[in-house]
């Protein structure tokens, strides 16, 4: 059998990064196995935007605060396993879950933290033959650089908030933004949309889809796109340095349960549990956006106290002995030794 581990955190986001680091600090045998080939989760697809709300964290990159995230879950050594996806999980007469991954191989683990988010999320694709090799270069389903649209003519494909939200944020950068949305009207919040609507870089172009894309004539680029308006019939030729494709996300929700009654579901993918990140299942905790309970916030800072909880709740599972918490965790003897080393540079510096 393989090495038996105190915790198994399934997802690699924010609620689980936090928790590897905590149960780090809970003196906890810790592995993380994330689907994809980044950590990060959900902040992989706001790498540009500023984050706002992170108490006492001056605003910050999404990027940024995912470099963050990975470097302070590795304090203790965790195991870290990415492009590795949970596919089942069973208990044996042990006690001990058994973890399938996708690769064949099973993870054993005494508990386990379920931090999965809503699932894998992957951008709904533009449905357009060979659009892929442009992906590369001038083709986006997320925004990895404002510096890239500086100046530049973009085309922008959507009309809910994820799209309209890109727009307004271009435009102080890009020198002109076509939207194009299939529906006859924006569906993102009124006062993103008035902003736009006033501007006059800005054309908006309803019941407007992508029908083809040209490239330039090296073949490295899309240099004009044909969009076809659905009311009137006509085909229009756009030329455009950058698109931005925000048609929605697809979601793999897909984890099975050897007794699939194990995890109670408030709907299709929320586990219903308590703030103390308990399960209806014993030895399975949760944390962060897969996580229901009265009062959750599905935000960034909710995840922390997620993951605080369901660590504490872990290491009381598998030790009852154990303290429920630690209630001044940065007084931890753990740090003495950084602190001694991060104050013995500030002498230096000095
Ligand atoms: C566009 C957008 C902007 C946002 N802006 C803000 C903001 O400004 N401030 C704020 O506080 N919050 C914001 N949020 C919310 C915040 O990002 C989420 O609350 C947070 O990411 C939830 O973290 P999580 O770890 O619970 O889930 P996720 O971030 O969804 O991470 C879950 C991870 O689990 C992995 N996973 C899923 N299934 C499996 C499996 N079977 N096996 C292995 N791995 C699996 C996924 O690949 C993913 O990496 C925003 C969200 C979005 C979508």
């Amino acid at each position: 059998m393989s090495e038996i581990f105190d915790v198994t955190i399934i997802g690699g986001g924010p609620a689980g990064l936090y928790s590897t680091f905590y149960s780090g600090l809970r003196n906890m045998k810790t592995k993380l196995i994330e689907s994809q080939a980044q950590l990060g989760g959900k902040v992989l697809l706001y790498p540009e935007k500023m984050i706002w709300d992170v108490g006492g964290q001056p605003p910050i990159m999404g990027a940024q605060f995912v470099i963050q995230l990975i470097e302070q879950a590795k304090t203790f050594q965790p195991t870290i396993l990415t492009n590795t996806k949970v596919d089942f999980i069973d208990k044996n007469d042990n006690n001990l879950f058994i973890i399938s991954t996708n690769d064949g191989q099973k993870h054993y683990s005494k508990s386990i933290i379920m931090a999965n988010g809503g699932g894998i999320y992957n951008p709904q694709k533009l449905d357009i033959e060979g659009a892929e090799k442009f992906e590369m270069t001038n083709l986006h389903y997320t925004v990895p650089s404002f510096k890239l649209f500086q100046h530049k003519r973009v085309l922008i494909s959507g009309g809910g908030n994820g799209a309209i939200d890109w727009a307004v944020e271009m435009l102080d950068i890009a020198d002109e933004i076509i939207v194009v949305y299939r529906k006859d009207q924006l569906t993102a919040h009124e006062a993103q949309v008035a902003l736009l609507q006033s501007n006059p870089k800005v054309t908006i172009l309803l019941n407007t889809t992508i029908e083809k894309l040209i490239a330039n004539k090296e073949k490295t680029k899309v240099s004009e796109v044909v969009l076809k308006k659905h009311d009137t019939v006509e085909e229009l030729y756009q030329p455009i340095d950058h698109i931005i494709v925000s048609h929605g996300y697809n979601r793999d929700a897909s984890l099975q349960f050897s007794d699939e009654t194990s995890l109670k579901l408030k709907d299709d993918y929320y586990y219903e549990g308590t703030a103390t990140g308990k399960t209806s299942k014993e030895g399975i905790f949760a944390a962060g956006d897969i996580l229901s309970y009265e009062g959750k916030v599905n935000l960034l800072v909710g995840t922390f106290q997620d993951a605080v909880n369901a660590v504490n709740s872990a290491k009381v599972y598998i030790d009852p002995l154990a303290n429920k918490f630690e209630m001044v965790s940065s007084h931890n003897e753990k740090f003495q030794e950084k602190n001694r080393q991060i104050i013995q540079e500030m002498l230096v510096e000095k």
